[in-house]
């Protein structure tokens, strides 16, 4: 009989997981599955205890909260050998990798996917040591995703980044960098730069208009040292995917990204902390079978 794990945040998003447990045990139980779960009990617990699936051989792992949550995972799953294939159940505040692949914020209706047995292939980063899945960023702006209070997100949701983001613009600076990218070289000084898999990011569902989920390449953009009024207007224009061509953006594929810098530089990782610049991305193809919505992803084999 095949087994699932379902590995869940209890604190993620406004704790909308916990009361829908035993419909989703249940949905899983009559897909097939031998069916269990854990509880995460502080930081660091779902990659041990997606490291703990591992050995016990379970065929199914499903990551049940926010973009934290399926990063912690992912980092317990992604060295194995012989990988799971992976669930999500999106009850974060943001669920960008949920909503690149296309599955709904509802319990009910993500567990329904995953019964339904459909998955594709899908590309994850690594950066030195660590995995990714959705995006990998630095500069002073991606800061913020960690600088917001986890009180704060559970009782306000998205818009405790909007709130950070506003109080943080006046004080932004610029890095000095020099970014490697398939052989091409970028020197000079950035806002940010961002490496994705997909093109959901932060609820810009546009900042990657071309990415895809499993052609072995990331989507890099890089925004060049900018004043305020040119970062707002090219801000507005990523809403509509209409900033790639604007001067002040380099926007490329590649499969292999170094970044080096002069200054201290924090990393982030699917919005979590990944550590200090230098920094060197590669792009590992297809690692994860994920299970989606059936007929609907541009990027899905079963679709093309
Ligand atoms: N029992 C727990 N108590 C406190 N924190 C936990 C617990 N379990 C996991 N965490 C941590 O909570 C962090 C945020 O979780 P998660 O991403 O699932 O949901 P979120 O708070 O809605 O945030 P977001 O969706 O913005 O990432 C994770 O980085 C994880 O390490």
């Amino acid at each position: 009989m095949k087994r699932a794990r379902l590995i869940y945040n209890p604190t993620s998003g406004r704790e909308a997981i916990k009361k829908h447990l035993p419909e989703v045990l249940a949905k899983l139980e009559k897909a097939g599955y031998e069916a269990s779960c854990h509880a995460t009990t502080e930081e660091g617990d779902a990659t041990n205890a997606a490291r703990i699936a591992i050995e016990r051989g379970y065929d199914v792992v499903i990551a049940a909260g926010g973009d934290g949550t399926i990063y912690e995972v992912v980092n317990g799953l992604a060295d194995a050998e012989r990988r799971p294939k992976l669930g999500i159940i999106p009850v974060g505040t943001t669920n960008d990798f949920a909503r690149a692949i296309q599955v709904p914020r509802s319990v009910e209706a993500a567990a329904d996917i995953i019964a339904a047995g459909h998955t594709m292939p899908i590309d994850i980063g690594k950066m030195n040591e660590k995995y990714f899945i959705n995006i990998a960023g630095g500069g002073r702006l991606t800061e913020l995703t960690y600088e917001v209070p986890s009180k704060l997100k559970t009782m306000i949701g998205q818009l405790a980044y909007y709130l950070k983001g506003i109080e943080m613009l006046p004080s932004i600076r610029a890095t000095e960098v020099t970014i490697e990218y398939d052989g091409r070289i970028f020197e000079g000084e950035i806002m940010l730069f961002l490496v994705a898999n997909t093109n959901s990011v932060g609820g810009f569902e546009k900042l990657a208009p071309d990415a895809s989920l499993n052609d072995g390449m990331f989507t890099m953009l890089i925004l060049k040292k900018t004043n305020l009024a040119d970062f707002i207007r090219i801000a507005t224009l990523a809403i509509r995917g209409e900033h790639v061509n604007d001067r002040n953006v380099i926007y490329a594929k590649a499969n292999r990204i170094k970044v080096a810098t002069k200054d201290k530089m924090q990393l982030n990782l699917d919005g979590e902390f990944g550590g200090l610049a230098p920094a060197e991305f590669v792009n590992h193809y297809r690692h994860f079978d994920v299970f989606v919505p059936a007929g609907k992803l541009p990027d899905d084999p079963a679709n093309q």
